[in-house]
């Protein structure tokens, strides 16, 4: 059940519209992407994470990690202009291990029972992704005019992390790039191979941290965790 865990923190948070990359936003005086690394180093089965970082901000994540004592940090990869090729940087500095986790630095309430889940799914069926049900309605629009309204039951809200072999996530990526193919998720790069991606329930806590109104979900998250 051991993994490694590739982190991908190399956006510019233009949602945010912080001025700066979210990832180094604080969240009770502790940044964003230390939340986030925070899960992995203390979850006994993570035997490595790889962090993908823009170039110009690798000093300040340096700084960070030795604040905070992340020890477990094995490779600080640089990003690319997509959040698929940054996640492709950090799969290909994999060195060792089957398994391997894909989490968004942007989701920093991420909890031990859930990567549980999440492994012994993978184990089985060799990928495999968080999600949670879609709540709202969803209609589909053209031109600012309802064309349908889509069939919720099948619906899911996709999550991280993503876990797969290796191999598997490897060669998916590799096509991915030789066909142009750029996709949202990286669970994505198999469904267009017909490789199976099984779901595992997540929690509607595992936020991504994507625009401002989610610093007060994520603030409101903080204080329940601490009743
Ligand atoms: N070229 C990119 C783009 C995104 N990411 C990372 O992928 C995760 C999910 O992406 P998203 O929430 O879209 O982050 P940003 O790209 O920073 O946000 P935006 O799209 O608003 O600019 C984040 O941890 C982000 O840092 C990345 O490593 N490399
Ligand atoms: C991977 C992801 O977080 C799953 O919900 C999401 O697809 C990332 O997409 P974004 O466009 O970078 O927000």
């Amino acid at each position: 059940m051991n993994y490694q865990v590739i982190i991908p923190a190399a956006g510019q948070g233009k949602r945010m519209n912080a001025g700066k990359n979210k990832q180094f936003i604080q969240l009770e005086q502790i940044p964003i992407i230390i939340h986030t690394l925070k899960v992995f180093e203390e979850h006994s089965h993570c035997k490595g994470i790889i962090l993908v970082i823009n170039d110009a901000e690798k000093a300040d994540f340096q700084q960070l990690i030795k604040k905070y004592r992340i020890s477990k940090i094995k490779h600080l990869v640089s990003g690319g202009q997509e959040r698929q090729y940054s996640v492709y940087n950090g799969l290909k500095a994999v060195e060792e291990g089957d398994l391997v986790l894909v989490h968004d630095g942007a989701r920093p309430f991420l909890t031990h029972d859930i990567i549980e889940a999440l492994l012994s799914k993978t184990i089985i069926t060799g990928a495999a992704t968080l999600a949670v049900p879609v709540k709202d309605t969803i209609k589909r629009a053209k031109d600012g005019v309802v064309v349908e309204t889509v069939e919720r039951s099948s619906l899911w809200s996709i999550q991280t992390p993503q876990a797969f072999h290796l191999s598997i996530i490897l060669e998916a990526h590799e096509k991915a790039v030789r066909e142009n193919f750029l996709g949202t998720d990286d669970a994505s790069l198999l469904e267009r191979v017909d490789q199976a991606v099984s779901i595992v329930a997540g929690e509607y806590t595992n936020i991504k941290i994507t625009t401002p109104e989610d610093l007060y979900i994520a603030e409101a998250i903080l204080s329940k965790r601490k009743m």
